[in-house]
C-alpha cells in the first residue's frame, strides 16, 4: 500500500520546504522526505553557523577602525563565546524548530532516505528498515542538494581532514590550519579562524575568489595577508601524510611544504544524487541534475523526463548555489506545480510567475570575508564570455564621504557593467567593510532593467555609502 499525496519532495533543506510551502498554498498536498535534519545544509552546517563565526571578529574590527571606539576594546575575540553563539545559530543541530514549522504548514514529514523507484513514485527507508511507498499524483521534486567535495589527492583521505561541515561545527580552534580551495568557502573559512586565533595558510590552484572582479579579490588577498594567512594561490598538494608528531604536512605544486593541524578541504561540492534512483529514470547516478526553464529534469536525450513529473530545484540542480537562490526556484516551481495540477496557466516567459529568469541574469551574492564583497549579475569576464557590448565603470570606495565616516582609512571600490546596447545595468560588484547591505538596490535596478538615465533621478541620501552611486554613474558619463 502506497501513500499518496499530490507532490513529493525529496530533501527538507531550504528548497525542498519551500517547494513544499508553495504547493500546500496552492491547494496541494506534500508529503517531504529527510534524511538528516529538516533545514538542510544551510541551518546547520553552511550559512547560518559560518556567518556565526565571522560576525564577531567583523564587530571587533568596526570598532577598530574608529579611534573612539578603539579605546574602548581590548583583545581579540573570545573563541568559546563565538562558538556558544555559534551554537544557538545551528539550533545546537536540533530540527524541532524546523518540523514544528512543517507541521504548521501542513506539510507531511516522512524521516527516512528518498529514491525514485518508478513513475511518481518514491520509496523511504527509515531509521527501522522497512520501506514506506509514496506515490505522487502530480510531480516528484529532487531538492537533494550537494556534499562537499573531496579531491582525491594521496594520502589526504587518511589525515581526517575538515570539510565545510567540521569547520562549521568545530569545538575547537586549530593551532595551525591548512585550507585547500580558495573559493568562497575556503575564504570565508580562512577569514573565520585566523580571526579567532588559528595561523591559517590557503592553498587554492586558480586563486582567491577567482570567479568574482580581480579588484574585489585582491583587496581580500591583501587583508589576509595583512592578518597573517599565507597565501599559495596557483597551487595545489601533491601529496599530504600525516607525521609521527600528529602534525599533518602538505608537499605542493610549487614545490613548498607546509605543517598544520587540521586540514580542510574546501575544493567545492558533488550532488547529492548518488543513491535517489536515477537510474530508475534512465540517468546517471550521482550526476547533477540538467533541468529546463520550468526546473523540469531532462533526460538523456535533452527532453523532459516522461511526460515533465520530475523536477529539480536548488543546489542540486547547479543553476546557482545559494540558498536565496534555490528558494527563489521553489516559490517560483511550487506556485507552477500548483497551476499544473488545477489546470491554469503557467507564465514561463521572461520574469512571469513561474519564470526563473534572475538565475541567468542577477544572481546577488555576500561574500562575508574582511572586506566584505557584494556582486551580482555580470563581471567584465563573464560580460565578455556572454559577447555583451558593455562598458565596465569603477570608482574608489574610499573617497565616498559615507564611507569615509564609515571607517577611518576606509580601503574599497565599486564596479558596474553597462549593457551598451540597452543601456541598462548588466552588473555591479563592491567590495569593502560592511558593504553586504548595499547590494539590493542593484539587484533591483538588473531585474527591473532600469534605464541608466533614469537611475540619475535616484537620488541616494547624504552622507551615505550608497553615494558610490552617484559617482559610478559621473564616471560612466551623461549620455543622453
Ligand atoms: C560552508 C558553506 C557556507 C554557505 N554559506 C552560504 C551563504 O552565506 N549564503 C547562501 O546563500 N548560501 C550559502 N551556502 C550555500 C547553501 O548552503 C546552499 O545553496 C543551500 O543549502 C542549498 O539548499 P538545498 O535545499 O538545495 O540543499 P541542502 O541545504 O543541501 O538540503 C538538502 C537536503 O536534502 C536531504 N537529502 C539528501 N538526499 C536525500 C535523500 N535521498 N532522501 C531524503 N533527504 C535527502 C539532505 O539531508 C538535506 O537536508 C553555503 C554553503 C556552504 C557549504
Ligand atoms: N557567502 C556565500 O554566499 C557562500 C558562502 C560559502 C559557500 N557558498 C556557496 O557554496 C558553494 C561551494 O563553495 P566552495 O568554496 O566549496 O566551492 P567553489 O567551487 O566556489 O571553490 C572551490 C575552489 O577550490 C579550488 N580547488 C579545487 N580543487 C583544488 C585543489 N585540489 N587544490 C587547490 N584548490 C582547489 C578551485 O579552484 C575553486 O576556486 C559555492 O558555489 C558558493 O556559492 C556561498
Amino acid at each position: 500500500m502506497a501513500d499518496t499525496f499530490d507532490v513529493v519532495v525529496i530533501g527538507a533543506g531550504p528548497v525542498g520546504e519551500n517547494v513544499a510551502d508553495r504547493a500546500v498554498q496552492g491547494g496541494l498536498t506534500v508529503a517531504i522526505v529527510e534524511s538528516e535534519l529538516v533545514g538542510g545544509e544551510c541551518s546547520y552546517w553552511a550559512c547560518m553557523p559560518t556567518k556565526a563565526l565571522l560576525r564577531d571578529a567583523a564587530a571587533l574590527r568596526a570598532a577598530h577602525r574608529l579611534p573612539g571606539a578603539r579605546a574602548a576594546v581590548t583583545g581579540g575575540p573570545d573563541p568559546a563565546a563565538v562558538l556558544a553563539r555559534r551554537d544557538a545559530f545551528a539550533s545546537h543541530w536540533h530540527d524541532e524548530g524546523q518540523v514544528a514549522w512543517l507541521t504548521g504548514a501542513g506539510i507531511s514529514l516522512y524521516r527516512g532516505t528518498g529514491r525514485i523507484v518508478a513513475t511518481r513514485t518514491v520509496e523511504v527507508t527509515g531509521a527501522d528498515g522497512e520501506p514506506v511507498v509514496l506515490e505522487a499524483r502530480h510531480a516528484v521534486v529532487v531538492a537533494t542538494g550537494t556534499s562537499a567535495f573531496r579531491p582525491p589527492i594521496p594520502g589526504l583521505a587518511d589525515t581526517d581532514p575538515w570539510s565545510s561541515r567540521e569547520a562549521a561545527s568545530a569545538r575547537t580552534v586549530p593551532e595551525r590550519l591548512a585550507v585547500i580551495g580558495g573559493g568562497v568557502v575556503g575564504a570565508e573559512m580562512a577569514t573565520a579562524f585566523a580571526a579567532l586565533g588559528s595561523h591559517v595558510t590557503v592553498v587554492a590552484r586558480d586563486g582567491l575568489l577567482p570567479s568574482v572582479e580581480p579588484f574585489a579579490s585582491d583587496l581580500v588577498v591583501r587583508s589576509l595577508t595583512e592578518q597573517g594567512v599565507t597565501l599559495h594561490l596557483s597551487a595545489q598538494p601533491s601529496r599530504v601524510e600525516r607525521d609521527e608528531d600528529g602534525a599533518v604536512r602538505l608537499h605542493l605544486t610549487d614545490g613548498s611544504r607546509l605543517e598544520a593541524d587540521r586540514v580542510l578541504v574546501a575544493t567545492g561540492r558533488t550532488p547529492n544524487t548518488r543513491t535517489i534512483g536515477l537510474e530508475n529514470v534512465g540517468l546517471g547516478a550521482g550526476d547533477w541534475l540538467d533541468v529546463d526553464e520550468s526546473l523540469r529534469v531532462l533526460g538523456a536525450d535533452g527532453t523532459p523526463i516522461g511526460d515533465g513529473w520530475l523536477y529539480a530545484a536548488g543546489d542540486v540542480n547547479h543553476r546557482a548555489l545559494l540558498t536565496h537562490q534555490g528558494k527563489y526556484q521553489a516559490r517560483a516551481l511550487g506556485d507552477a506545480i500548483a497551476a499544473r495540477a488545477e489546470g491554469t496557466a503557467v507564465d514561463g516567459s521572461p520574469w512571469g510567475r513561474h519564470a526563473v529568469t534572475a538565475d541567468d541574469r542577477a544572481v546577488p551574492q555576500v561574500i562575508f570575508t574582511d572586506p566584505e564583497i557584494a556582486t551580482v549579475g555580470h563581471t567584465a569576464a563573464t560580460a565578455a564570455a556572454a559577447g555583451l557590448r558593455f562598458r565596465a565603470v569603477e570608482y574608489d570606495l574610499g573617497a565616498v564621504a559615507g564611507a569615509s565616516l564609515h571607517a577611518d582609512g576606509y580601503a574599497g571600490r565599486a564596479g558596474m557593467i553597462v549593457d551598451e546596447d540597452r543601456k541598462t545595468i548588466a552588473g555591479f560588484t563592491v567590495v569593502g567593510p560592511d558593504v553586504g547591505e548595499l547590494l539590493h538596490a542593484a539587484t533591483i535596478a538588473i531585474t527591473g532593467e532600469v534605464p541608466v538615465d533614469r537611475l540619475w533621478h535616484a537620488v541616494p541620501a547624504y552622507p551615505t555609502i550608497s553615494e558610490v552611486w552617484l559617482r559610478l554613474l559621473e564616471t560612466y558619463g551623461r549620455q543622453a
